[in-house]
């Protein structure tokens, strides 16, 4: 370990994160990555020109963390890039000169991957916002890195189009890409790794790569190993991806919502399945605790019965629908659920997303002045009941407020934990009842992770995940494409 990297990790073991915001930034810019010198700001603002490099604390401060909970830690260096040329000539001079790149989608991310742990170059993409094909009959587009899923939706509004995975954040579509984000919509469309045709990526040493070949753009092949997928989900650490090509879906002619609570959330979790064993293709299936319920109902003005909840989604044509609201509505009932609230006009069901999206806003206004403590895991939907009564126990016991969220057609729920970060023993409290809960996951034939990705925060509960083989496989994979170990370094594996 580096003596940069050991300063840095007792400066912020020893720190709270709003002393860690204030201090790292008069101790960052005190002490500069030593790769990073004068001589080579200069080299990457020959290569991106001067406008687009900053070594001010302000901007070096905003690209040193996302959205989590996850404190400060700002690169040396930010550089905007142009142009695949520009990223792949700013890796080739990281590469030579062993300075760590840290790709920055929008900085929505919830694992702290873009977080600078050990310096270097932070390279933004925001500018390489073009959307470069839109094949409609093919039901398919390409992207470059820095265009967010809004953008390209407006984009589509009148191709009759959609990209239909949707993270509630509007976050760039090749961050995206990077972390194998999912969200609400999964259930019905699939996660980025089923949206995903082809990326094209730059490597550590500069070279520019076709995951599934240039222009390859179908939405199956058996053509040698699966690149593509390589890339979904590798979080910055195997290469920069500068243009995706994505799978789109048909605008449905018809969209219902509707809402409905149950006695536990057995039945809540029951009648799920039981909706997916009929082959009902719901578009959306959302758990909401009690807990989360009355947050939402306090912060978004809803005035939902406070029970285990389900938040529903259909799309299709309008015919269809009513038959499967119908068989829906059944099931609800078999399983001792209340009756259908529905949300049919567009406004009332704007409302009903936006609630369930601002749910991260809603849980931090039950404890004023706090931060979100995010978790995310994921299990055969079988075990979900289990997964969830265990973790209620152990946050009764606990004695902390945890609101339970999830996208429960796939089996991935979250809490979030509203804390105040000087907090310390309730954040300990915290972190004790996630790390117990990843293992009953993990126990449960589930995932630690089931769309936030391992970032800084789950690199410790990866091994136990995959095993020290996979994991060693995965490091021989990293090493083989960065061998000087210079892609987003201490993120995924220590
Ligand atoms: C309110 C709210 C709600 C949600 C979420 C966030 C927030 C704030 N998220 C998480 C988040 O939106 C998701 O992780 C995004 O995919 C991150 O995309 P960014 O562009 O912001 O990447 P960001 O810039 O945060 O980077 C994330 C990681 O990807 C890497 N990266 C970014 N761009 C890259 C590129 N072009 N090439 C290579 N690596 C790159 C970074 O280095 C980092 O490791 C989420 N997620 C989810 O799956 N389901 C959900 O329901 C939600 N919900
Ligand atoms: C700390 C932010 C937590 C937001 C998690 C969002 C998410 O995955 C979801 O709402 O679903
Ligand atoms: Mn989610």
């Amino acid at each position: 370990m580096s003596c940069h990297h050991l300063m840095r990790r007792a400066f912020y073991s020893k720190h709270t994160f709003s002393q860690v915001k204030q201090l790292s930034r008069c101790w960052s810019s005190a002490a500069i990555s030593p790769k990073v010198t004068p001589g080579f700001v200069a080299e990457v603002k020959n290569i991106v020109g001067g406008s687009n490099v900053s070594t001010a604390d302000a901007v070096r401060d905003q690209h040193g963390h996302d959205e989590s909970y996850h404190g400060v830690e700002p690169p040396d260096v930010v550089a905007f890039a142009e142009s695949v040329d520009h990223v792949s000539q700013v890796a080739k001079l990281c590469n030579d000169n062993g300075v760590p790149l840290i790709p920055f989608g929008s900085g929505t991310g919830l694992e702290g991957g873009i977080n600078a742990s050990r310096g270097g170059l932070c390279l933004d993409v925001t500018k390489m916002n073009n959307i470069l094909a839109v094949n409609a009959e093919d039901f398919d587009c390409q992207v470059e890195c820095g265009v967010t899923r809004v953008t390209l939706n407006n984009y589509l509004r009148d191709t009759g189009l959609w990209f239909p995975i949707d993270p509630g954040a509007d976050a760039s579509l090749c961050g995206m890409c990077a972390t194998s984000a999912s969200g609400t919509n999964a259930v019905r469309y699939g996660t980025m790794r089923e949206n995903t045709l082809n990326l094209e990526v730059v490597l550590a040493d500069g070279r520019v790569i076709n995951t599934a070949g240039e222009g390859r753009r179908t939405k199956k092949t058996s053509a040698g190993y699966n690149l593509t997928n390589l890339f979904v989900g590798s979080e910055g650490t195997l290469g920069i991806i500068t243009k995706a090509s994505l799978r789109l879906s048909g605008i449905p002619e018809a969209t219902i919502s509707a809402t409905c609570h149950f006695p536990d959330v057995q039945s809540a979790v029951d009648t799920t399945v039981q909706v997916l064993q009929c082959g009902i293709p719901m578009a959306r299936i959302e758990f909401l605790d009690e807990v989360s319920i009355d947050a939402c109902n306090k912060y978004s003005h809803l005035d939902l019965t406070v029970a285990p909840s389900l938040f529903l989604e259909f799309h299709g044509f309008e015919a269809g629908l009513q038959e499967q609201t119908k068989t829906v509505e059944e099931l609800v009932k078999m399983n001792n659920g209340s009756e259908f609230r529905w949300a049919t006009d567009v406004d009332e069901r704007n409302h009903l997303w936006k609630a369930r999206h601002d749910i991260l806003y809603a849980c931090m206004a039950l404890r004023p002045g706090s931060k979100p403590y995010s978790t995310d895991v994921c299990v055969p939907i079988s075990n979900l009941p289990e997964v969830i009564v265990r973790t209620k126990e152990m946050i009764k016991e606990a004695g902390i407020i945890g609101p339970i969220v999830g996208h429960v057609g796939d089996g991935n729920f979250h809490i979030f934990y509203p804390v105040h970060p000087d907090d310390h023993e309730t954040l300990k409290k915290i972190k004790d009842v996630s790390y117990e809960m990843a293992l009953i996951a993990m126990e449960l034939n589930g995932t630690c992770t089931g769309e936030h990705g391992i970032g800084i925060g789950k690199r410790d509960l990866l091994v136990k995940e995959i095993g020290e083989e996979g994991l060693n496989v995965m490091k021989q994979i990293k090493a083989c494409l960065d061998p000087n170990g210079i892609m987003n370094p201490g993120k995924v594996f220590f």
